[in-house]
């Protein structure tokens, strides 16, 4: 069953909504706008696709929302959290928020694993720091996670640590201790770029399900067209600092609207041979 909660009139509610989001990066990094007004929202159960070429500010939007900018970044607009603007929330309480309500997946697992601990360790103590639980019940929540996440025997994997585990595992435990905290956002930041192809599709099937089945709010970032085809249900496309375009995945890939997209997917290997 899924937890999308809907109005009345059967649509989903948006649980994150970015209005107007702009961001300029001080001196020392060449003092320049980096976002130049982004809009975007995401709902329950849904996944939002962030598509556009290298450098034009989809990871810097997605860590806008977790307030992780670099040092002396200057943000405007808006980012609300049901309801609450992150962009002017007190840094402690911004603190509080993250990981908790709302989490992230970077594209490389070993910058949320550490590698001289062991998978247990590691979430228990997130669960143990953020949610206040005791070592049993931390425990207990732990192997629930990883069974989420379908790693095998998760009792004995909590034991092991991370290099004994595939890149597509690794993935899968990284999310497993992004979702430890029942978060209402996911960012997926390139979550299978730095896979094999064919471990590509478990972990995005992946997404999928904890998507549905726990009414998560996904923003994927991705320039990979045929990973956004295969999981997003909506896409916005961004360059330079903005979004170009946005809509249904089925509009925007097959129907797009703007030059920019269609000059994007124009690029796509095969999509000119016969
Ligand atoms: N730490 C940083 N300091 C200064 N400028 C940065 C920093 N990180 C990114 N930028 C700049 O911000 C702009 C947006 O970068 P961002 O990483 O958000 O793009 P992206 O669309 O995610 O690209 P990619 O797909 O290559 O990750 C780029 O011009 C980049 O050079």
């Amino acid at each position: 069953m899924t937890t999308t909660e809907t109005t009345a009139t059967g649509k989903a509610v948006e649980v994150l909504r970015i209005d107007g989001l702009t961001l300029d990066l001080p001196a020392e990094h060449g003092a320049h706008r980096i976002l130049h007004g982004i809009d975007l929202a995401l709902r329950p159960g849904r996944i939002h696709g962030l598509a556009g070429e290298s450098g034009s500010g989809k990871t810097m939007t997605g860590l806008a929302v977790l307030g992780l900018l670099p040092d002396g970044a200057r943000t405007g607009g808006r980012i609300r959290l049901d309801g609450t603007d992150l962009l002017t929330l007190p840094p402690r309480q911004l603190g509080a928020l993250r990981g908790r309500a709302v989490s992230m997946v970077f594209q490389d697992p070993s910058t949320s694993l550490h590698p001289m601990l062991s998978i247990g360790h590691q979430l228990t103590d997130h669960l143990r720091h953020h949610r206040k639980l005791d070592r049993k019940a931390a425990r207990a929540r732990a192997v629930e996670l990883l069974g989420q996440v379908r790693i095998p025997n998760p009792a004995a994997a909590l034991r092991s640590y991370p290099h004994q585990f595939s890149g597509g595992m690794r993935q899968r435990i990284a999310i497993a201790i992004a979702l430890a905290c029942d978060p209402q956002v996911l960012i997926a930041d390139e979550p299978t770029t730095a896979l094999d192809v064919t471990v590509q599709a478990g972990v995005l099937r992946l997404l999928r399900r904890l998507c549905d089945e726990l009414g998560l709010a996904v923003l994927l970032i991705t320039h990979d067209l045929g990973v956004m085809s295969a999981l997003a249900d909506s896409v916005s496309v961004m360059r330079r600092g903005r979004v170009v375009e946005t809509g249904p995945r089925g509009q925007v890939l097959t129907a797009p609207r703007h030059e920019y997209t269609r000059t994007l997917l124009d690029a796509l290997p095969g999509r000119n041979t016969p």
